[in-house]
């Protein structure tokens, strides 16, 4: 099993990459990106339509508020986070240059085939038959290499953005972490490994999803959940992200100036043994406006076995997974998708409890 996160794909490469549209160009929607069932199950079906959380952060009471999001949702949006507005405006700007130069200038920071880094489809692609009208990249590191390749002579822009981006997201990680696991009453004690500061490691991902002639047969991003702890969303104000709601379809998140999206990814699933569901969610395509969107998907030191804490774990609460690095579990996911996290499940949970993330005889794609 590898090591490294830089590692975790080596064994599963991705031979896609060359299936590269320019969609900036296509004025009509070719079969390869036709899906069917886009669709199918939206949330206006249910009698009631619920709505993901919004939390101010400044609350008092924001740990419970959280923790209880965390709990039934899986999802929540964030206010009065401390990120500032200007930051987010220039992310979004360096995310615009990289996707609105040219095709061909954009391949030369192509990902390589068994890579995390870089420009491409998204990793995913290859568990579905028709290809996503999305493009993206991804930051693990320093992305000083792609950045003189994609702008040779004006690189130094970019990286400063995305570092500072990195350096503030990374702190409210930090603090959300601590809110996320203190409302299950978990203290630093108990995660032994996050015990001092920046002990996170991160991929930055910048998603571009351009305008499509045709969106309701267009997929922008496939039904997944991630594989971080927890991800950090940031969406310009164009609509698109939807969660999997149990017994109520497919919930749009709509952008809110300045907020940003916080979801329970696999790894906290399983650190919370179960308590917190790792959301299942995708993302919608516009008819004429380009969707951008940055997340910062958070994880664990590469070489860390994540495992339910122990505090979590009874008679009567078995653990239900085994320990899994980070590194070894993005491999798992890069071979099975949807079934790595019950590839890494010890047993079925007791007491009818049923584990939202057990996609067995649910389509999630
Ligand atoms: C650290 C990660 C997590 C990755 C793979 C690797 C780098 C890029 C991440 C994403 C970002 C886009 C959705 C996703 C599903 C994808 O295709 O690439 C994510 C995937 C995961 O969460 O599994
Ligand atoms: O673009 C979005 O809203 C979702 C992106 C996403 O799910 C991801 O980057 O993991
Ligand atoms: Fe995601």
């Amino acid at each position: 099993m590898p090591s490294r996160i830089s590692d975790a794909f080596k064994a599963h490469p991705l031979h896609l990459n060359h299936k590269h549209l320019d969609l900036n160009s296509v004025q009509e929607l070719p079969d390869s990106y036709a899906w069917t069932g886009v669709d199918e199950n939206p949330s206006g079906d249910s009698l009631i339509t619920e709505s993901v959380p919004v939390i101010d952060l400044t609350d008092p009471h924001a740990s419970e508020l959280v923790g209880h999001a965390c709990k039934s949702w899986g999802v929540f949006q964030v206010t009065n986070h401390g990120i500032p507005g200007s930051l987010l405006d220039d992310i979004e700007s360096a995310g615009r240059s990289l996707f609105s130069l040219p095709a061909q200038q954009k391949l030369k920071a192509a990902r390589s085939p068994d890579g995390v880094a870089g420009y491409g489809l998204a990793r995913i692609s290859s568990f579905f038959n028709k290809l996503m009208w999305y493009e993206g990249f991804t930051i693990f590191g320093s992305p000083l290499e792609h950045a003189r390749q994609l702008w040779p002579q004006d690189y130094t822009k970019f990286c400063d953005v995305t570092e500072e981006f990195e350096k503030e997201m990374n702190q409210l990680a930090e603090r959300l972490m601590w809110l996320m696991l203190g409302s299950l009453g978990i203290t630093k004690e108990d995660v032994n490994w996050a015990g001092s500061k920046g002990d996170f490691k991160a991929a930055l991902q910048l998603n571009s999803y351009p305008a499509c002639p045709e969106p309701d047969r267009a997929m922008g991003l496939a039904a997944h959940t991630d594989s971080s702890l927890f991800t950090i969303l940031y969406q310009n104000t164009v609509s698109g992200l939807q969660v999997q709601r149990e017994g109520a379809g497919w919930i749009t998140v709509p952008p809110l100036p300045g907020a940003l999206v916080i979801n329970v990814g696999d790894l906290l699933h399983i650190l919370s043994n179960g308590v917190f569901p790792s959301v299942v969610h995708r993302a919608l395509v516009n008819r004429t406006k380009h969707r951008l969107s940055v997340a910062y998907l958070c994880g664990p030191p590469a070489s860390v076995p994540i495992s339910p804490v122990p505090k979590l774990v009874d008679s009567s609460h078995p653990p239900l997974y085994r320990p899994v690095t980070w590194s070894e579990y993005l491999c798992t996911k890069a071979k099975h998708f949807d079934k790595a996290l019950s590839l890494v499940r010890l047993c079925m949970p007791r007491n009818g409890f049923i584990d939202v993330n057990d996609h067995n005889g649910v389509k999630v794609g």
